[in-house]
């Protein structure tokens, strides 16, 4: 072929007098859709096309195009904004590939390509990339199709085994030479692969795509800094600008020549192989200086492709000259090199720099792009969605926009994902991840659920009493509260309590012929849940004789304790928990949709809603658009570095149960090595000024429920300027993707605070104690006596030796003794009374009123919490967490006991043992906290700590 100077028509199309393709570097809906593409195909002006993510960011990123197809898919299926992308995405590389098809056809296969990237998120993942060319190689299922893998060092290995597959591959961001030899090798050997597994090496296209006029922009920019600061070299440094560039791909160009003579590649040529043409890459001219299509001109040479951006190729197509310049002055090119060299251009560390700018532009582009769709998206899907409006101070604004742009930037939602432990602290944090993915697992085999409500409901229960602790009780009491009873089913109640009075209380409510008994233990060894087990088995073996097990069902996770027990039993149905989900974690497996199931709840509507929460926190959502993540770091942030570790839970009517699933979520996750956030749950709203600087507000509200009064008051607290989350759910179903936000957001402030928020370790420290206590019950027939330090009536006080010393002076007055307690509340603490009684309509209304005196007496936050329910949940955090709890715990004489069969115990031995464990362990922690203990009537008692209360405060 000779360098033949030719002014013709249509110069793009006289490029393939010289063997050169020109390809078009854009891409988008509308374009292919109104024939644009066809007939710039045609006209033979084009004769492939490529995209990358920056591209689909472009196209995708504004207008309404794409609307229509959004709206369509979202009608039938709940995707991830990751995968509608690809969906889109591949719609319009498939429509590319039908407009090129003839192109192929007549080329016999040479020709008329559109490639698709690969996510440049995994760009330095071989197995990633691999995986998904495979993935969208047969998602297009094109044979014009190329997937394009960048060249970093990982990438390499993935080309090669794509190509082995029988893959077209367009390798992308290529720089140096070096790179170029690597992908060559590459290439080579995965055709050696594919010929030595006798496939068809014959149909597997391949481009280099090397890029140019980003090398000059970097290199130019050097030489005028350098010429700026007086380089001696100035002259020869100026007669480089904008050679480099092209001198490098001529280069390659001579690499590729020498290649084509090698006796490896005409093996592979002998065998019907097609050669790997380059492709000239970024040849839109970035330096105004410079002709507009220099990267075009320079560089038209046989079996190569230039791709063109929309602009270059008018302006070629204008003005182009269409000569073969590739392979003259081949000469000059090595000399610009070796000029550069000796120059010090260090080209090699430009080249090393443009692979990683270019990697990290795509990922850019690509997270822009997912944030657009994921934007477009919640649009489209309205109030299907949740929604969260954060009203928070300057500062804290800030601070959270970089903590998301961190996020971003460092793809740590991505190693969530992918179950990487050092997101926390590199610990066994990777085998509590499976709360990821059991919401998909749990819709897959649905049909077992399913199944066993309809015999549920076949059998006409009309009680369902499940009886659990924390993780296995709180979210399936958040159901019962929330969705009450349903047609056809029986009521669902949730025991968690040990307290006898509450015990008795749910018997009266239960009759055996009628209940169906759900015992709910992750471990199966968990004292509270064994005991009541025992207790209404036993209830139930007197009333039902031998069709007993048959009212019983056990959730429990494989190999335990108690799924011993009621396969022996001969339990109706055990369902089994996933060891890999902690019970905090657990509300959206079997120990939720059992329960859900049980009581009636539409079960696959539930799951639908759960999902959708998984799809939005989904790691294709960057964090400023992904419901979890962002409150997450809202979380997160306000802890770490405002103080702001009071999370204070506020909701409508309807939905205001959720809080107290929340509050385990949060305060057994986070609180512990002395960090944690501190959750503030169902404290009665109350005027700006009563709260202190440590709080964040969660505002969660059912839309429907109307409540202008409390959204007003809301309003009241943003405009004093405090920070507020507001929550919006358009149903009460809502609440299962709600589930999943918490449980990202969670996982998400774990991680800022640098915490595993997967184990509980200073629950176990008061189950020891406990155990001990009862233990020592068992053989002595009593627990160990303990003295007051101080009487007062009915009132009666215990602490520690240290808390006891620094409020002995107080005497024995009960309101002095409270008040030398409460006086050592400070700015930023709160107050935990925590309750050992049992819950019900006066006690949960005495201990509400109780915190509220308290929290505007002191101006702290307060929890009003219930034992042992809470040790199970916030217990956690008041001992490992900050700290900050002044703690006042508050038991009582049983009125009544119950036994518990089996055992020599009783309920109340068991509540008292509780009761003291749990303070042995704050004691050891050094938490200000103080015991008062009511003998004789708890009606009178609870009269009388109140007025002391009241004196005191
Ligand atoms: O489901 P299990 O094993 O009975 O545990 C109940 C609860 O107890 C805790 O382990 C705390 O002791 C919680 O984390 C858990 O949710």
């Amino acid at each position: 072929m000779t360098a033949n100077a030719t002014t013709v028509a249509n110069p793009l199309q006289a490029l393939a007098t010289l063997h050169q393709s020109p390809w078009l570097d854009f891409i988008r809906r509308s374009f292919v859709l109104d024939g644009t593409l066809a007939k710039l195909v045609r006209e033979g002006d084009i004769r492939g096309v490529t995209s990358n993510p920056a591209i689909f960011q472009k196209a995708m990123g504004e207008g309404t195009e794409y609307d229509a197809q959004m709206r369509d898919v979202l009608s039938t299926s709940i995707l991830s904004p990751g995968a509608l992308y690809e969906k889109l995405a591949v719609t319009d590389i498939q429509a590319a590939a039908a407009a090129l098809a003839p192109v192929y056809e007549d080329s016999k296969g040479r020709d008329g390509f559109v490639s698709l990237e690969v996510s440049p998120y995994l760009a330095r993942d071989t197995h990633g990339t691999t995986h998904e060319a495979a993935r969208l190689w047969a998602d297009v299922a094109r044979p014009n199709l190329m997937v394009k893998i960048p060249a970093t060092p990982q990438g390499v290995p993935a080309i090669r085994q794509s190509i082995a597959a029988g893959i077209n591959v367009n390798v992308t961001l290529i720089f140096s030479l070096a790179a170029y030899r690597d992908v060559v090798e590459a290439w080579l050997c995965g055709l050696e692969e594919l010929k030595a597994k006798g496939g068809d090496i014959s149909r597997v296209a391949s481009v280099a795509s090397f890029f140019v006029s980003r090398i000059d922009a970097k290199i130019d920019a050097e030489i005028d800094r350098r010429i700026k600061a007086g380089d001696k070299q100035a002259p020869a440094l100026a007669a480089l600008r904008g050679k480099v560039a092209i001198a490098n791909a001529k280069m390659a160009y001579v690499y590729w020549q020498e290649i084509m003579q090698t006796p490896r590649w005409k093996a592979l040529e002998a065998a019907g192989a097609q050669t790997q043409r380059l492709l000239w890459a970024s040849t839109g001219t970035k330096d105004k200086a410079y002709s507009d299509v220099l990267y075009v001109d320079s560089l038209i040479g046989p079996q190569t492709v230039n791709t063109l951006p929309p602009a270059t190729m008018d302006a070629f197509r204008d003005h182009g000259r269409v000569h073969e310049t590739l392979t003259t002055g081949v000469n000059d090119a090595r000399t610009v090199m070796d000029q550069a060299e000796q120059l010090g251009l260090n080209l090699e560390g430009v080249t090393a720099t443009l692979l990683d700018e270019g990697v990290r532009s795509f990922a850019d582009a690509f997270d822009a792009l997912l944030g657009s769709v994921a934007a477009k998206q919640a649009t489209l899907m309205g109030e299907k969605l949740t929604s969260l409006k954060a009203h928070l101070p300057d500062e804290l604004a800030k601070a959270v926009d970089s903590g998301m742009e961190d996020w971003r930037h460092a793809g740590t939602l991505r190693r969530i994902w992918a179950k990487d432990a050092t997101v926390w602290t590199g610990g066994p944090e990777a085998n509590w991840l499976n709360w990821l993915d059991v919401v998909d697992e749990r819709r897959a085999n649905l049909a077992e659920l399913e199944a066993f409500q309809a015999e549920v409901k076949a059998r006409g229960f009309r009680q369902v009493l499940l009886m659990g602790m924390g993780g296995s009780s709180l979210g399936p009491e958040v159901l019962a509260m929330t969705f009450g009873k349903h047609e056809g089913f029986g009521h669902l109640y949730v025991l968690d309590s040990t307290d006898p009075q509450q015990v008795a209380a749910f018997e009266k409510k239960i009759d055996p012929h009628h209940a169906l008994f759900i015992v709910a233990s992750k471990s199966g060894s968990t004292l509270e849940p064994n005991i009541m087990l025992a207790y209404f088995q036993d209830l139930a073996k007197r009333a039902l004789k031998d069709r007993a097990a048959s009212h019983f069902v056990a959730i429990t996770d494989p190999g335990s304790k108690l799924e011993a027990h009621a396969k022996q039993e001969g339990f109706w149905k055990i369902f089994s928990g996933d060891p890999k989900i902690g019970g905090r974690y657990s509300v959206l497996s079997n120990f939720g949709l059992v329960p859900a199931a049980a009581s009636g709840i539409p079960l696959r509507l539930f799951i639908d809603d759960a999902l959708r929460g998984v799809r939005l926190c989904d790691a294709s959502v960057p964090p400023a658009i992904n419901p979890g993540v962002r409150l997450g770091i809202i979380m997160g942030v306000a802890a770490k570095q405002f103080g702001r570790d009071k999370l204070s839970i506020i909701a409508t009517p309807q939905i205001m149960d959720f809080g107290a699933w929340l509050e385990q979520l949060v305060a057994e996750s986070t609180g512990k090595l002395g960090r944690g956030i501190i959750p503030i749950d169902d404290e009665t709203l109350g005027g700006p000024r009563r709260y202190g600087q440590d709080r964040l507000f969660i505002y969660l509200r059912l839309a429907t429920e109307h409540r202008h009064e409390q959204d007003e008051a809301i309003a009241t607290l943003i405009d004093a300027g405090h920070p507020v989350v507001t929550i919006t759910l358009h149903s009460k179903r809502q609440i299962a993707q709600e589930f999943f936000r918490w449980e990202m957001a969670t996982a998400v402030a774990g991680a800022i605070l640098g915490i595993d928020p997967f184990d509980q370790p200073d629950v176990e420290a008061s189950k020891v104690e406990t155990r001990k206590l009862t233990e020592a019950y068992e053989k002595t027939g009593a627990l160990p006596p303990e003295t007051p330090f101080a009487q007062c009536g009915p009132l009666a006080f215990f602490a520690d030796a240290a808390n006891a010393a620094a409020l002995k002076g107080a005497g024995s007055d009960a309101a002095a003794v409270l008040k030398a307690h409460f006086d050592r509340v400070k700015p930023g603490d709160y107050v935990g009374l925590l309750a050992y009684i049992e819950r019900n309509r006066d006690t949960l209304e005495w201990i509400q009123h109780t915190r509220l005196h308290v929290r505007d007496a002191k101006t702290v936050a307060t929890a009003a919490e219930f034992g042992p329910r809470f040790l199970h949940s916030t217990g956690q955090a008041y001992k490992g967490g900050p700290n900050t709890g002044v703690f006042l715990q508050i038991t009582a004489d049983d009125a009544r006991d119950l036994p518990v069969p089996g055992s020599n115990y009783t309920f109340g031995v068991v509540k008292a043992a509780q009761a003291r464990g749990d303070f042995d362990v704050l004691a050891e922690r050094g938490r200000r906290a103080l015991r008062v203990h009511i003998r004789g009537s708890l009606k009178d008692g609870l009269a009388a700590l109140a007025k002391a209360l009241h004196a005191a405060l």
